[in-house]
This record gives structure tokens, C-alpha cells and sequence, in this order.
């Protein structure tokens, strides 16, 4: 699919942290989510995911992250509401974590990190008719952010962690299917925050509107262990290195306002 075109972005460096801001860029992710600044917006509508778990097709190595693809060349699997004017396609949906539990997420609230984050990334199909063409628009991309705590095991999840180790390695791709990824949402999805930015990771374009989920999910110690148990080297390199934290560092809100649709 779209989402899942092999060249692997060579900027992709396991200890990427990456330009501190794009050229030119005033709309960089990740950032702090300072609760008291955000501002309540009551036009903001309930967000509506509709997704089809038949639309799963695989896990990828791709050598900072494994991303779980899904085929996007039809409208089965969606993202509408919230923010969005338009319906946007899920395209696929991978983590960032840290070596400890003490860090991992991309995004803080007040400051406090998780120990790792879930980002569910989607496409604009009103707008654009594949992936890479909309990675370079505006308002090209919707991702949905969800923290993780440790805490009891994550039942969904498992299914995923069970075949992680068959992508050990940078490049390696594993079949993947029948995988509802609303099953990693928290049970309240009503209340986020939601903010334009970008991506996280190469090619950093400013075509992300954000939205950040108040409620966590829970996956237990064990199940995050395995995360770190990935490399982002390939089986060919003589120098195995454990894929631990994948995450950029925080940009500037350079007077962006983050929404929230709560009081
Ligand atoms: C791992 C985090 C990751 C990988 C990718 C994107 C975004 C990613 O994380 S994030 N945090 O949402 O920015 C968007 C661009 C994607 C890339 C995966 C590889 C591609 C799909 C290429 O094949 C073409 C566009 C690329
Ligand atoms: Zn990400």
C-alpha cells in the first residue's frame, strides 16, 4: 500500500534525534502540553474512528520504529470528527519508547513523560489520493496520540507483541492481519487535546493535525520489555543495537494554542 513503499528514510539514524527544527519550521511535534494554557474549544465534535481489522496486512522493521500497516487503498479503515473537515485513512500505527520506564513519549503534559506512546497515523482521502502525496500538504495527515502506563497486561495487545520478535531486525516485514487497533484505545476518546504540527520523524513536514488522547492505556512491564527487545540494526550488521529511545526531542510551541475539548 501507499503507507507501506519500501525506501526506508536513511535519515532514520537509531540515535536520530534529528534536526532541533525543520528549516523554516514554526509548526514542529513533539511538544509539552501545558494543561492550564490550553484553550477549551466546544465547536470541537466527538471523534469517530471506524476502523476494519481485515485491513491489517503487516508489521515492519523499519529501522526506528515497527509500524503496523494497513492497506489504505480503500476507505475501510477512517478517522473522522474531532478536529478533521475531511475523512482520513489509517495508513499505520507504531510506538516510541525508552530503554527505562521512566521515559519514552514524545509528548509531555505538564511535563511528565511516559514511558512510551502509540501514534495512530492517518491520511486526508478527501484530499488526497495516496499517502506520500498527502505527507507533504497542510492538512494532509491526522495522528492520534495515546500514552502508555505500566500497569496490568494489555489483552489486545498481545497478539502484537507475540510476533514482534519475527521483525528483530531493521527491514524485516512479518504478515499481520485481523488486528482491530481500536483495541488500543483508552475507553474515553471524548477528551483530547488537539494541536497542528508535524511528524516526529523524517521527513518532519508540517502536515499533522495532532490529536492527543487525556486518558492513557495500560500495558504491563513484560509487554513493553519486548519493544526493547527490537533492533534497529539489520541482521547483516555486526553491531546489534537495541531499538530504545525512538522519540525526537520537544520543539517549541512558537505561539501555537493547543485545543482541548474538555473543561
Ligand atoms: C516510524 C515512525 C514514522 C515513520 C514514518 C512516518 C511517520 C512516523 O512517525 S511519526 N511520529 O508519526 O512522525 C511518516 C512518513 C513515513 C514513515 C515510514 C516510512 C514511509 C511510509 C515511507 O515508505 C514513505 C513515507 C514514510
Ligand atoms: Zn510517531
Amino acid at each position: 500500500t501507499a503507507c507501506s513503499s519500501k525506501y526506508v528514510l536513511s535519515a532514520l539514524h537509531p540515535m536520530w534525534q534529528g534536526p532541533l527544527v525543520a528549516p523554516g519550521g514554526n509548526r514542529q511535534s513533539p511538544i509539552d502540553i501545558r494543561v492550564r494554557k490550553s484553550v477549551f474549544d466546544p465547536h470541537l465534535k466527538p471523534l469517530t474512528p471506524d476502523y476494519d481489522p481485515r485491513t491489517c496486512s503487516q508489521i515492519w522493521n523499519n529501522g526506528y520504529s515497527f509500524l503496523v500497516e494497513y492497506d489504505d487503498t480503500t476507505d475501510k479503515s477512517t478517522l473522522k470528527g474531532g478536529p478533521l473537515e475531511d475523512n482520513f485513512r489509517l495508513c499505520q500505527f507504531h510506538f516510541h519508547w525508552g530503554e527505562s520506564n521512566a521515559w519514552g513519549s514524545e509528548h509531555t503534559v505538564d511535563r511528565r513523560l511516559f514511558p512510551a506512546e502509540l501514534h495512530m497515523v492517518h491520511w486526508n482521502s478527501d484530499k488526497y489520493s495516496r499517502f506520500e502525496e498527502a505527507v507533504m500538504e497542510e492538512n494532509g495527515l491526522a495522528v492520534i496520540g495515546v500514552f502508555l502506563k505500566i500497569g496490568k497486561r494489555h489483552e489486545g495487545l498481545q497478539k502484537l507483541v507475540d510476533v514482534l520478535p519475527a521483525v528483530r531486525h531493521k527491514d524485516s516485514v512479518v504478515e499481520f492481519t485481523r488486528f482491530d487497533p481500536a483495541c488500543l484505545l483508552p475507553t474515553n476518546i471524548d477528551d483530547y487535546w488537539t494541536y497542528a504540527g508535524s511528524l516526529t520523524t523524517p521527513p518532519l513536514t508540517e502536515a499533522v493535525t495532532w490529536i492527543i488522547m487525556k486518558q492513557h492505556i495500560e500495558v504491563s512491564h513484560d509487554q513493553l520489555a519486548v519493544f526493547r527487545s527490537l533492533l534497529f540494526t539489520s541482521a547483516e550488521e555486526e553491531v546489534q543495537k537495541s531499538m530504545v529511545n525512538n522519540f525526537r526531542v520537544q520543539q517549541s510551541l512558537q505561539g501555537r494554542t493547543v485545543r482541548s475539548s474538555f473543561t
